[in-house]
């Protein structure tokens, strides 16, 4: 559906982007998450034909960005991290005049103005000036107005970013309204748990480049991957030691008392394997788990602002 290839912008010496590769598949909620000036917004409004790039390619259903920027306007809604000034107009004018925007006018654009309201729970406000509504109440409308020509592909810049939790997680069930009703997803925030919740497809960007991809189920297996496993033993702790040395799969061991923490780099046949040999050693082990790790301690690690990795030291 969205393919970005070599992504490239410089703003004067400043670069934003170096090159990103992107890949979303139709159906698909692809969460583009980062710090703070990873480069998402401007990757977004490359997207969006809002800004030039130096360099690259995005291609939309086939149809090239650069050559063709109405085309793939037409194919997506955009949300934008900032909804701006709604010039004094209440809801209604506002969504009239975006879906004339669109060619759509009379009464096909007020019932398709109402229904989207209705979606976005905004129907009881149609006469409130748009400039007074709530944040959370704004961010909704911005999504109606995105989706006046009922474009398949959305793409959303940190939606929920200052958003209060139930408005948080009020846009969150609209997202995944949406992706019931077939449309495939964009979304970028800061937070990767923000993303977890609603995304199937995961994109780590870090000085605009990617850092990490995968779907969710991909992503958390790597967490659990990049976990230690901690292992309470009753006794026989050199023993346990002799065990940990011996293992090439072994990276680090820290102890405090009879409770080990070992960064282990294997799989589950791998761990069975290890507390196997610790078993053959009559080392009583009384815990054997691996750690569960949060996304956002993941994200830390891939975009190298981990400070968990200091307390996995090898101190034997
Ligand atoms: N118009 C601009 N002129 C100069 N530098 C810019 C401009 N827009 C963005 N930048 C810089 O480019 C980098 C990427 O910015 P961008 O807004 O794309 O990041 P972001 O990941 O969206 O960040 P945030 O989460 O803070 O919105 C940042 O270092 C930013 O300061």
């Amino acid at each position: 559906m969205l393919k970005v290839i070599g992504l490239k912008k410089k703003y004067g010496k400043h670069t934003a982007l170096a090159g990103l590769d992107m890949n979303i598949k139709k159906g698909q909620v692809y969460g583009l998450v980062g710090p703070n000036g990873a480069g998402k917004t401007t990757a977004i409004r490359l997207i969006m034909g809002l800004s030039h790039m130096d360099d690259g390619q995005i291609i939309i259903n086939g149809t090239d960005a650069r050559k063709k920027p109405l085309k793939v306007k037409e194919m997506i809604g955009y949300v934008p991290d900032n909804c701006g000034s709604y010039f004094n107009m209440s809801v209604n004018e506002y969504m009239e005049f975006f879906a004339a925007g669109f060619g759509i006018s009379g009464i096909k654009a007020e019932n398709r103005n109402l229904k989207l309201l209705e979606q976005v729970g905004l129907e009881d406000k149609v006469e409130f000036i748009a400039d007074t509504l709530s944040r959370g109440m704004q961010q909704r409308l911005s999504l109606a107005r995105a989706l006046i020509h009922d474009p398949e592909f959305l793409i959303m810049d940190e939606p929920t970013s200052g958003l209060d939790p139930r408005n948080s997680f009020e846009f969150k069930r609209l997202v995944k309204e949406l992706k019931k009703s077939g449309k495939t997803v964009l979304i970028s925030s800061h937070l990767l748990s923000e993303l977890s919740e609603i995304c199937t497809d995961i994109a780590v960007i870090e000085n605009g480049m990617l850092a990490a991809q995968g779907s969710l189920t991909e992503i958390l297996g790597r967490i659990e991957h990049s976990n230690p496993i901690k292992i309470v033993v009753l006794g026989a702790v050199s023993s346990a030691m002799a065990v940990f040395k011996e293992n090439p799969r072994v990276k680090a061991v820290s102890r405090n008392e009879n409770t080990f923490m070992v960064k282990f780099d294997g799989d589950k046949l791998e761990e069975a394997r290890l507390l196997y040999e610790l078993m053959d050693m009559e080392v009583p082990v009384c815990e054997f788990v691996r750690e569960t790790g949060s996304l956002e301690s993941f994200f830390m690690q891939i975009t190298n602002h981990d400070e968990e990795r200091v307390i996995i030291e090898n101190d034997y």
